[in-house]
C-alpha cells in the first residue's frame, strides 16, 4: 500500500538527558508513538545521537572531527540497540541506514536508497537514518542531520517533515512558541536566536534554513518538541510545536530531488543572459556559465548561483567539471538541459 511518507528528524539534545546519556524513557514513548504513527505513514526516523553515545569510550575525548567520526561508529550501534529494544516491543524491527553525500547528488544511487527503503516498508522495518560520519570529510559532510533529513524529505517527496528538537518549537522574540508561520519571510528569520545545546551541529539557524527549503518545495514542516503525551501526533494534528505552510505543490518527484541536491558539490556561476534564458525555461548552455567550482562528474548536480551571488537553483549537468571547464574556452555546448532545472523562485 502506498502510504504518505513522514521524516521524522532527532537531534541529540532531544533524546538525550541533562548529562548528555541517551534518554531511554524517550526512546520507548517515541516507539510507541511511530509504531502506531506506522499505520498511516511510510516513516523515516533521522536520528542524532551516535557521537554522544560513543564519546565516552574515547580517553581523551576533545571533539575533533576526527573523534567524532570515530566515536560516531562506536555509538551508532548504541543507539540502533536502543531503538531495535523499544521498537520489537511494536513489532517493528529496526534498519540502519547511514548516508553519505554523494547517495542525493547522484540519481542512480538515490533511487536505489529509495528502492531499498520500500523495501522496509513493505516488511514493517523501520530505516533509522544517520550519516555515515565514518567516511564523512569535510567537504562531504552534510551540514547536519536537520540536512540530511530536508533531502531525505524531498527526495522521497514527503508528506510532513518533523523535526524535534529540545526547545519546543519555533520562538518568537519573547520565547513563546509561534504554533503556525505561514510563510519565512525576514521579520520571522528575524527571530532566530544563535543559541546552540552543547549536543548537537544544528541549531535554530539550520532547522530554519532547511525548512524553507522544504516548505518551497510543497513539504509541511513541523518543528516540535517531546514533551507529553503523544508529542508527534500532536505536532502533525498542529496541537503542539510550529507548524510551517507548504509553498507550492507544483513540482514532480523528480524535480524535487533535483531540489534535494541544493548543497551539492559542485557550483556554476551564471551571466545575466543566462539567467534570463533560464527563467524562460530554457536549457543552460556552456556560454551562459562564467566559472565553475567543486569536482562534479556527468549527472550529478549542482547549484546555480547568478551575478548577484544568490543560488537561484540547481541543474543536473550533461558534462563533469572537467570537461565543462574546458567546453566554456571552446565551444558552446548544452551545460544543463531545461528539464534537469529546477529554480527556487
Ligand atoms: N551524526 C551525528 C549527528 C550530528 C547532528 O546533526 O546533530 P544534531 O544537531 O543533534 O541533529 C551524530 O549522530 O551524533
Amino acid at each position: 500500500m502506498q502510504l504518505p511518507v513522514l521524516v521524522i528528524k532527532l537531534g541529540s539534545a532531544v533524546i538525550s538527558d541533562s548529562q548528555g546519556n541517551i534518554d531511554e524513557k524517550i526512546i520507548r514513548k517515541l516507539a510507541a508513538e511511530v509504531a502506531s504513527l506506522s499505520k498511516a505513514y511510510h516513516i523515516v526516523l533521522v536520528s542524532s545521537g551516535a557521537v554522544g553515545s560513543g564519546k565516552s569510550f574515547f580517553k581523551k575525548y576533545k571533539g575533533s572531527l576526527v573523534e567524532r567520526k570515530a566515536a560516531a561508529a562506536v555509538g551508532n550501534p548504541i543507539l540502533i540497540r536502543l531503538y531495535d529494544r523499544y521498537c520489537s516491543k511494536h513489532g517493528i524491527t529496526v534498519a540502519q541506514a547511514l548516508c553519505e553525500r554523494h547517495h542525493f547528488s547522484n540519481r542512480a544511487q538515490f533511487l536505489q536508497l529509495k528502492e531499498t527503503f520500500h523495501e522496509f516498508w513493505r516488511n514493517d522495518i523501520l530505516p533509522v537514518v544517520n550519516e555515515n560520519d565514518l567516511v564523512s570529510n569535510v567537504e562531504l559532510k552534510f551540514s547536519d542531520n536537520d540536512e540530511l533529513a530536508t533531502l531525505l524529505a524531498l527526495g522521497f517527496d514527503a508528506d510532513t517533515l518533523v523535526i524535534c528538537t529540545s526547545v519546543g518549537g519555533f520562538l518568537d522574540g519573547e520565547k513563546k512558541v509561534i504554533p503556525v508561520v505561514s510563510t519565512i519571510d525576514q521579520s520571522v528569520m528575524g527571530y532566530i536566536s544563535n543559541e546552540k545545546s552543547g549536543l548537537g551541529l544544528g541549531g535554530m539557524l539550520s532547522k530554519m534554513t532547511f525548512t524553507r527549503l522544504a516548505t518551497s518545495m510543497g513539504i509541511r514542516v513541523s518543528i516540535t518538541g517531546l514533551a507529553g503525551k503523544e508529542p508527534l501526533t500532536r505536532s502533525l494534528n498542529g496541537l503542539q510545536g510550529t507548524t510551517f505552510k507548504p509553498q507550492r505543490s507544483n513540482l514532480k518527484a523528480r524535480q524535487k530531488w533535483l531540489a534535494s541536491g541544493s548543497i551539492t558539490l559542485g557550483e556554476l556561476q551564471l551571466d545575466e543572459g543566462a539567467e534570463k534564458a533560464l527563467h524562460a525555461r530554457k536549457s543552460l548552455l556552456s556560454v551562459g556559465v562564467k566559472q565553475l567550482q567543486g569536482a562534479f562528474s556527468a549527472g550529478e548536480v549542482v547549484q546555480l548561483r547568478n551575478t548577484q551571488e544568490t543560488i537561484i537553483g540547481v541543474a543536473k549537468v550533461k558534462l563533469g567539471a572537467a570537461d565543462l571547464q574546458q567546453q566554456l574556452q571552446t565551444r558552446n555546448v548544452l551545460a544543463a538541459h531545461a528539464d534537469d532545472i529546477v529554480l527556487f523562485d
